[in-house]
């Protein structure tokens, strides 16, 4: 090895021994988005950045998406599918495709690739140790010319209604890696279809997490003229929503940061799942990547 290429390396180890310090025994939340999920190469390089932090001390959670993994199912068995807000209107049988996909497919993936580089993930829904509950999402629509709210069934969409963290406390607290994919259960039993998001923030902030990051398909947050903007404010949330600069599935991304924020959490960072290393690179280095949201 040249001496040049050994000082980096030592000179990258040393960068990140302060950070590796600071996160000892705390507790990470990872929401890997099903858009970053987009090569084969970057979702190996995911589960080693995850893999390592357990090593060095660092209880990472992950909490997967899966969206597009959904909407690929869905078309091959030709059952069309809708976004309101950024959330997927869900009947019974999208329901039971969105159960099969995020509780079978994908989690069962990110489980075997945390595994196979060496790893003890275990994977979980919200009904496994009754662990996420969730009531039924009823969206509201104001408008000036409509005298009372419109109110817009999206079927099985849920949101956290609490969280009973037992099973993966037990876990956080031991050899093993949980990885959770965003189903929720009723007081009646039934499934519930929870954006990834909220999901991630909640257990962030009953996990009493350090950190939380959201890994998805783009730099951070983008102003108007695609420019990336870091340490935005809950008010700089509000005002980017409301003036239209935040859209889409942003909004319910941004919204959970700001809960998770609100809710304890001591920092959360929206980064580029695109990037190789993008984890390690947030966490370890000085200069981190993405957009960092702060509680002021
Ligand atoms: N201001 C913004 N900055 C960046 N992305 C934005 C913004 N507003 C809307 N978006 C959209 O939000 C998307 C990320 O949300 P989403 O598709 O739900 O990701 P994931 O599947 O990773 O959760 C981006 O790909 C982009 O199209
Ligand atoms: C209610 C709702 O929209 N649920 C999401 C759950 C998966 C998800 O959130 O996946 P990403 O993080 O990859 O977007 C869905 O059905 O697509």
């Amino acid at each position: 090895m040249k001496q040049n290429t050994a000082h980096q390396i030592a000179h990258v180890l040393i960068e990140a021994l302060p950070y590796i310090q600071k996160f000892k025994d705390k507790t990470v939340v990872i929401k890997f988005g099903g858009n970053a999920m987009i090569d084969e190469a970057l979702k190996h390089s995911f589960a080693r950045d995850i893999v390592l932090m357990k090593l060095v001390g660092i209880n990472p959670v992950v909490v997967h998406g899966g969206g597009p993994q959904i909407g690929h199912l869905l078309k091959k068995i030709g059952k069309s599918t809708e976004f309101i807000d950024g959330m997927r209107v869900t009947d019974s049988e999208t329901m039971d495709v969105v159960e099969m996909v995020l509780g079978g497919l994908v989690n069962k993936q990110i489980v075997n690739l945390i595994n196979v580089h060496g790893g003890k993930a275990v994977g979980l829904t919200g009904k496994d140790g009754n662990f996420i509950h969730a009531r039924k999402i009823n969206l509201q629509k104001t408008s000036p010319e409509m005298d009372a709210p419109e109110i817009i069934d999206l079927g099985h969409v849920g949101e956290v209604s609490s969280i009973d963290a037992s099973v993966v406390d037990m876990l956080v607290h031991s050899d093993f890696i949980p990885v959770i994919a965003p189903i929720g259960v009723g007081d009646d039993g039934h499934s519930y279809n929870i954006n990834a998001d909220l999901v991630a923030g909640k257990v962030a902030e009953v996990l009493k997490a350090e950190k939380l990051m959201l890994l998805t398909n783009t730099p951070g947050i983008l102003d108007k003229r695609q420019q990336l903007l870091t340490g935005l404010s809950l008010t700089d949330i509000d005002n980017l929503i409301d003036d239209g600069t935040i859209s889409g599935g942003m909004i319910p991304k941004t919204r959970c940061a700001t809960d998770a924020l609100k809710g304890g959490v001591n920092s959360v960072h929206i980064i580029d799942g695109r990037v190789d290393h993008a984890v390690l690179l947030e966490l370890f280095t000085d200069q981190g990547v993405g957009t960092l949201l702060l509680r002021r």
